[in-house]
């Protein structure tokens, strides 16, 4: 059980807000975490990786302290065994895909087990090549495994697929869920496409105005679109019927079919001619006022 009570004075782009987040993850599951921009959601990935201090609270995972403010005890990040892994991947373009994952190792002789990673990901095949030369989502890859060559019995998911097209999300989501298993991780994700949510959490939280508002299974939480503000659905746009006063946009997002009205006077799809059937498409919710891009 992972014990999170923490409270920490943000500066946001409205002024000054405490955020103050009071909540118990179960070892094994995987946590997906909601709201507007700005909230505090990457701030408390970093207070729980031990990059940011909080000003008050504790962490406690499975039996240890890792922050403990009365105590005095703040556990530095590499002694907590998180791993994150961002939406930039952030790898060292002069070393090869291999030398960026063992770079993460504390017993650089340990390459059995980095063999082993490569194996689990499909980077076998890659593993002498610069990251310049793979595509955005083998260079995730190669992130992920940088992140869990140090096995982490936490991992950070901050917007890690948000940049990759349907196909490599899709992939990595189920990838990442396999790994999850295998290591018997505890996960937790940012994210903001509900379904990457709906395939990926066990429990979904949103956080708004510096706190949790909403905390439930994702079939219960986002079963209605008046609930999905804040949440975005990317996906393959499949079809474009024009219609009066607007048009309808059919996507495939994960194992589901979306039809969205888009009412030509209020729609932000800047130039229609630029997003064709194929395309990957992002479509900010709820329907209602929904603005589209092309990803
Ligand atoms: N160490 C810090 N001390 C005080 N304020 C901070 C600190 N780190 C970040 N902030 C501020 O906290 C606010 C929340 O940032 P954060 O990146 O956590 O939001 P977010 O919910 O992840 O947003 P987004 O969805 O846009 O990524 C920002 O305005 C940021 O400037």
């Amino acid at each position: 059980m992972i014990d999170i009570q923490l409270s920490k004075y943000i500066h946001t782009s409205e002024g000054n807000q405490m955020l103050t987040i009071e909540m118990q993850i179960e070892t094994g599951s995987v946590v997906a975490l909601y709201g507007s921009s700005g909230v505090g959601k990457t701030t408390l990935l970093r207070m729980l990786a031990g990059l940011t201090k909080p000003d008050d609270g504790h962490i406690e995972v499975n039996g240890q302290i890792w922050f403990d403010k009365k105590k005095g005890i703040h556990v530095s990040p590499q002694k907590r065994g998180v791993g994150m892994v961002f939406q930039e991947y952030a790898l060292f373009p002069n070393m090869t895909v291999r030398q960026n994952i063992e770079y993460g190792l504390a017993d650089h002789r340990d390459k059995r087990w980095v063999d082993e990673l490569l194996e689990l990901t499909d980077l076998t095949q890659l593993a002498a090549r610069k990251p310049g030369t793979l595509s955005g989502g083998q260079q995730q890859r190669v992130a992920l495994c940088r992140t869990l060559v140090c096995k982490p019995s936490l991992l950070l998911l901050d917007e890690a697929f948000s940049s990759l097209d349907q196909a490599t999300r899709t992939r990595l989501q189920d990838e990442t869920l396999r790994l999850h298993r295998h290591f018997s991780l505890t996960t937790i994700l940012v994210s903001h496409d509900i379904e990457e949510i709906r395939k990926m959490a066990d429990v979904v939280i949103k956080i708004e105005q510096g706190k949790i508002i909403k905390k439930g299974r994702p079939a219960d939480l986002l079963s209605s679109p008046k609930q999905y503000h804040h949440l975005e659905l990317k996906g393959i746009l499949t079809k474009i019927e024009i219609v009066e006063g607007g048009s309808i946009l059919t996507i495939y997002a994960s194992d589901s079919t979306h039809r969205i009205f888009q009412d030509s006077g209020a729609s932000t799809l800047q130039n229609p001619t630029q997003c064709k059937v194929g395309d990957t498409i992002v479509i900010t919710l709820p329907y209602e006022s929904s603005s589209v891009r092309k990803l």
